[in-house]
């Protein structure tokens, strides 16, 4: 599969602008990231690029009445791909107690969780915040997660379910839309020796078939979490934990409203750069 590689340059240079940018465009197809000096580069099927779509999302004309943002496109091979991604996928410890790495890179002697991912075209390697946000907020609530059957809705790369196993979940099932992501977790699982986690292609609607889990884990973005909340806490059971995140502070409220509509009951959250995961238990 050929892919398209957008960079955006913007100008003058923020951190927030480049993450807003990153989280529509990954509503609209694009599915691997990384950042530059300037910008990022973003990455979508060459089959699924239009680019009309990305002038059309009202974030990017919001943002290009107070900044210049130039876009310059390009279309990469298949194999190009992987080394590209390699060359970008640098190594990241959270909070001193968790390493995400490749298994190219040097181990970290002493560190509490490892987790070791394939870098590939998929969203999950801890450098986002939002990942970093649940992975920290998994281990504040490793008591309620040993032992116990999570599901990962986006699961990316699997990097959530990998974590969870390690905190001695009993079995994890992760799920996402995206095929890439499905292969990556499935690759990310096997690298790191774990035989109790399921991965499965597909959205809220296979919920139906599942049995209630104890703990939920949910990084998308806030109009799928809003759509998707209800089919989440149907398959949660009462007292179990569900943690989101993939929106902004100034969603929290919206986010929290559907969650009291839905039998929750929030707990606490955590924000870095904006970004938040709040974690709410079932009524
Ligand atoms: C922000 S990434 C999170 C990846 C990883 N869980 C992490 O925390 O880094 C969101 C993921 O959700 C997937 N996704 C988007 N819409 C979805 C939906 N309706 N149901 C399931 N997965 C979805 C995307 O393909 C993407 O891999």
């Amino acid at each position: 599969m050929n892919y398209i590689e957008v960079t955006f340059d913007i100008t003058p240079y923020e951190e927030a602008v480049a993450d807003a940018l990153i989280s529509e465009l990954g509503t609209i197809g694009y599915d691997g990231f990384s950042y530059t000096d300037q910008g990022f580069t973003a990455y979508i099927p060459a089959k699924d690029y239009n680019a009309q779509a990305i002038t059309r999302l009202e974030i990017f004309d919001f943002f290009t009445r107070n900044y210049r943002i130039e876009t310059s496109v390009q279309e990469i091979e298949d194999q190009d791909w992987n080394k590209v991604w390699e060359e970008n996928f640098t190594p990241i410890v959270v909070d001193d107690r968790i390493l995400v790495r490749a298994g190219f890179h040097a181990p970290v002697p002493g560190i509490e969780y490892e987790i070791l991912i394939e870098p590939k075209m998929s969203f999950g390697t801890g450098h986002h915040s939002t990942t970093a946000l649940m992975l920290r907020t998994i281990l504040d609530n490793k008591e309620r997660i040993t032992g116990k059957r999570v599901l990962d809705m986006g699961c990316g790369t699997g990097i959530l379910s990998i974590l969870a196993a390690k905190t001695g979940a009993r079995e994890i099932t992760g799920i996402d839309i995206d095929e890439w992501a499905y292969n990556n977790a499935m690759e990310n699982i096997r690298a790191n020796g774990l035989n109790n986690i399921t991965i499965k292609i597909g959205d809220a609607r296979l919920l139906e078939a599942e049995a209630p889990f104890d703990v939920i884990l949910a990084n998308i973005n806030r109009n799928i979490l809003l759509e998707d909340m209800p089919h989440y806490v149907a398959r949660l059971l009462p007292q179990g934990l569900l943690i989101m995140s993939g929106f902004y502070l100034q969603d929290l409220p919206l986010i929290q409203e559907r969650a009291a509509q839905s039998g929750l009951t929030f707990m606490t959250y955590r924000e870095d750069k904006n970004w938040v995961a709040a974690s709410f238990y079932k009524n």
